[in-house]
């Protein structure tokens, strides 16, 4: 892809995982309401690729998406328990402005950061733990209605309905990666929800790599590695999007520690 792609929320957790997995190989254009030190911008974007703006602000966006093919949107209040001030604003405004913006400006494709909180009421008393567990067989899809859990997970699921507006009206193709939960070189310790719903690093880099590679119109997709525990379907983003995922949270205990050959017995 020659035209740079735009990732807002940057200087983040999943902007620094798919930069460290892909920054090399797009020209970035990099937004983030805080600036980004040095050594997390990939050394082929200059200062003036980078953009400290909020994206409610209407003009910075307008500017920051003009001439790019492709828009990976991160920027928001990832925290499940973030008041509704800071969801409307950051989540919902923040998520209509740049949206919009890509579609006037005729973007390509649109990825969009949602989250496992959009359908976290699927969780209820009656499914949880065993949901969480490798033998159970239950699984959401992305066909499902969101059913957030929490007004963070509602603001996410309203990114959603933007992404299916814009692309009804204007063709943009918009993908939205309902993200797990992301750590680096382990999954969540002594965590089964978090074990559920791993994704890696090189996972959460890959997977958006192919949101930028593949052709679709409008998806929802899960954002979480192979993992033998699991409640949410790889299915739809392995057949559209091609993503094949490498990590399992199966290859480490409970506590996060890498299981080196098949899993621990009871043996001594
Ligand atoms: N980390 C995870 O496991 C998951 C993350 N997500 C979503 O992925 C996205 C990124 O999450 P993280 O990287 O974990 O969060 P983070 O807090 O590490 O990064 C978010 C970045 O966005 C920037 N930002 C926030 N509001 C902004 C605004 N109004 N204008 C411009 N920049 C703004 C922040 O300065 C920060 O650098 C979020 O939308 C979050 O909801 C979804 C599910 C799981
Ligand atoms: O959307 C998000 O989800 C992950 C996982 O949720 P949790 O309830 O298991 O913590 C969370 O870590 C992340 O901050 C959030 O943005």
């Amino acid at each position: 892809m020659d035209d740079p792609v735009l990732l807002t929320g940057a200087g983040g957790r999943v902007g620094q995982a798919i930069l460290d997995g892909i920054g090399e190989e797009y020209d970035w254009r990099l937004l983030d309401r805080e600036p980004i030190s040095a050594a997390k911008v990939p050394d082929r974007v200059t200062d003036a690729d980078q953009y400290v703006a909020d994206i409610t602000d209407e003009r910075a966006v307008r500017e920051a998406v003009t001439g790019v093919n492709a828009v990976v949107h991160l920027a928001g209040d990832p925290r499940k328990t973030a008041p509704w001030d800071s969801v409307l604003r950051n989540n919902i405004d923040g998520t209509q402005v740049v949206m919009r913006a890509a579609a006037e400006a005729g973007v390509e494709k649109f990825a969009f950061a949602s989250s496992n909180h959009a359908v976290g009421g699927y969780e209820t008393d009656d499914r949880t733990p065993d949901l969480y567990r490798p033998d159970d067989d239950y699984r959401l899809d992305g066909e499902e209605l969101p059913r957030p859990g929490n007004l963070y997970g509602v603001s996410k699921a309203t990114g959603e309905f933007l992404g299916r507006y814009y692309h009804d009206e204007t063709g943009m193709s918009v993908v939205c990666v309902r993200i797990g939960n992301l750590t680096k070189d382990h999954p969540p310790r002594e965590y089964e929800r978090g074990q559920a719903m791993w994704l890696s690093h090189g996972d959460c880099a890959h997977l958006f790599d192919r949101c930028l590679l593949a052709e679709y119109g409008f998806e929802i997709v899960y954002g979480i590695s192979d993992n033998d525990r699991k409640y949410y379907s790889i299915d739809r983003a392995r057949e559209v999007l091609g993503y094949d995922p490498q990590d399992n949270s199966a290859n480490y205990t409970f506590e996060g520690d890498p299981i080196a050959e098949g899993p621990p017995t009871d043996e001594p």
